[in-house]
């Protein structure tokens, strides 16, 4: 039975779900040394932000499939790491959106109306309504800083508080933020303009200390600061130091560069300034979701089935994973085949889809291509998520052709590689979107499913050829299960594609090869 280590507090919803594949041990709170030790037992792993995932647990990790991060933010694990061992890295990329938006909006509005400290004061009995004149958000200018999942729930919920929205995103189209009811601006602008700023983006090198000293020199002397985003996209220094001065008028914070908060000149400030231990996605219904999702996730990839978010290969809705996945088979079937026709040493692969297919967004398939591709040579090692990685180790060079008016099927898929055994390709379609059938091989048209041991033969078609192979493999005890010519012409060159019963013992390839009219033969097993 599979084991699933959970190493951070998630919802029992996600732990049932677990339980019903695998083996489900919760332990908290482990140190870094404790967790390399024992992770060499473990298939799976369960986090949310506390855990970090680093370089040395995953070096340490040997039959760890997936690491699922019950939250959105991956960046306490290191992808590259695993996408390199071939662990599927997935998250929740939805399940706390409504949370993390609401508690930025809170917090905009907490600052506002300096609820934190006016409700400890009146808890230290007193009554001070003086000290406590708030600011109203309505006609104000909010800056959203990423119009992506939250950051747009963000600009909806503070439109309908009769906020002006600016936005800046540099991945977002005009439209989009029209759509939006917010004005696409540049950085430099919303910093100007905007009487709140909360930010919504990943921490990558680019948002690292976006909000610096000289940034924040550019603000109104009274603009208030959200990050319900990444700690470490504000310089902390330069945020304490520009409140204190009065050089903007406060900030909420909720994520830190450091967590837990460790010594800092936030904590002494006063009303100004608001600090949450990385609440965000901390309600009830965020937890329930994230845990359910990825929990699912990791039960999916425990059973060989594909992940529908996983950071580390193509991200794929799950109604068009569903309708993907007949194809993803027939990429990998006929990639497979293709690399042992082809030779162990592939150094060209073009891969050519075609019809219906040729509208699609191909990456999946050609992924799943190169995953048949090297299976021969990586076996289980080769996955989803290091197929590309390990194709361009290898120095195969990757064509993906399109040809939309190929309709001999409603879609099909080619493949040619070209490998140390020469130049070889397989072309394959699904028959009645599920049934796998291989259209033709090196070219000559043939209809046949492909099973687990066959094999090919290149050869002059002339009476007789066929009755010898049949004999030799009697001969040799094997049995023929359906066999099939492809040859474009009457008398000219011919393939034979024989499906066995059995592997081809040893030295029988050699003999069919001697047979008279036989250019060329290959096994193939599947
Ligand atoms: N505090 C919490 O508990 C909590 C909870 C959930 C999410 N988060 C964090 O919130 C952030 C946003 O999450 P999301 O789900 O909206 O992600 P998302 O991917 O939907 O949106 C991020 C947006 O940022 C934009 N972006 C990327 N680089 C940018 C840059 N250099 N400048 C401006 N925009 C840039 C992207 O185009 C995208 O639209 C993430 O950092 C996530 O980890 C925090
Ligand atoms: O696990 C948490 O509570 C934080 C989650 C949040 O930071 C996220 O990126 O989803």
């Amino acid at each position: 039975m599979s084991k699933v280590l959970v190493c951070d507090p998630v919802d029992q919803a996600g732990i049932e779900i677990l339980s019903q594949v695998a083996q489900v041990d919760v332990n908290t709170g482990l140190p870094p040394a404790e967790l390399i030790r024992i992770i060499p037992e473990y298939d799976a792993m369960m986090i949310r932000s506390e855990t970090r995932v680093t370089k040395e647990i995953i070096e340490a990790a040997t039959q760890l499939k997936i690491i699922g991060r019950a939250g959105v933010g991956v960046d306490n694990v290191d992808v590259p790491a695993a996408t390199r061992k071939g662990i599927v890295v997935v998250n929740s990329p939805e399940g706390n959106t409504i949370a993390a938006a609401e508690h930025a909006l809170a917090m905009m509005l907490s600052l506002s109306r300096y609820i934190p400290e006016a409700n400890q004061s009146v808890k230290n009995s007193q009554w001070n309504r003086k000290e406590y004149i708030g600011a109203e958000v309505y006609k104000k200018t909010l800056g959203v800083v990423g119009l992506g999942k939250i950051g747009s729930h963000v600009a909806t919920v503070a439109k309908a508080l009769g906020m002006k929205i600016l936005a800046y995103d540099p991945f977002i189209s005009a439209e989009r933020a029209e759509q939006l009811g917010c004005k696409l601006v540049d950085l430099d602008w919303l910093f100007r303009e905007a009487d709140y700023i909360t930010l919504h983006i990943p921490k990558t090198p680019e948002t690292a200390n976006l909000i610096n000293a000289e940034a924040l020199a550019k603000m109104k002397p009274t603009v208030r600061i959200v990050n319900c985003a990444r700690g470490g996209i504000i310089d902390e220094d330069a945020l304490a130091e520009a409140v204190k001065a009065g050089k903007i008028g406060g900030a909420a914070l909720d994520v830190f560069a450091k967590e837990p908060l460790g010594e800092s000149n936030l904590r002494a400030l006063g009303k100004e300034v608001i600090l949450t231990p990385h609440l965000g996605a901390s309600t009830a219904e965020a937890q329930v979701n994230v845990a359910i999702d990825v929990a699912e996730q990791i039960r999916d990839v425990l059973l060989g089935l594909p992940a529908r978010s996983a950071v580390n290969i193509p991200g794929l809705y799950p109604d068009a994973l569903e309708k993907l996945k007949p194809y993803l088979q027939l990429a990998e079937t006929i990639g497979n085949m293709v690399g042992q026709l082809a030779g162990g040493r592939i150094d060209y692969l073009n891969i050519r889809l075609q019809g219906d297919l040729a509208e699609i967004d191909g990456k999946p398939i050609l992924i799943a291509s190169l995953k048949g591709l090297l299976s021969q040579a990586l076996r289980e090692r080769v996955n989803y998520v290091n197929a590309s990685i390990e194709a361009k180790e290898r120095g195969i060079h990757v064509v993906e052709t399109r040809d939309a008016t190929m309709r001999d099927y409603s879609g099909s898929l080619h493949l040619l590689a070209k490998g140390s055994l020469g130049e070889h390709s397989v072309t394959g379609a699904l028959l009645g979107d599920q049934e796998i059938r291989i259209t033709s091989i090196d070219d000559f048209p043939v209809n046949v499913a492909p099973t687990q041991h066959m094999l090919f033969t290149l050869h002059r078609d002339m009476p007789g050829i066929i009755g010898k192979i049949g004999s030799l493999l009697g001969s040799f005890n094997v049995n023929i299960a359906s066999m099939q010519v492809g040859r474009k012409i009457v008398r000219g060159d011919a393939v034979m594609v024989i499906s066995l019963d059995d592997p081809l013992p040893e030295g029988i390839l050699n003999e069919i090869t001697k047979v008279p009219g036989i250019t060329n033969a290959y096994t193939v097993s599947l």
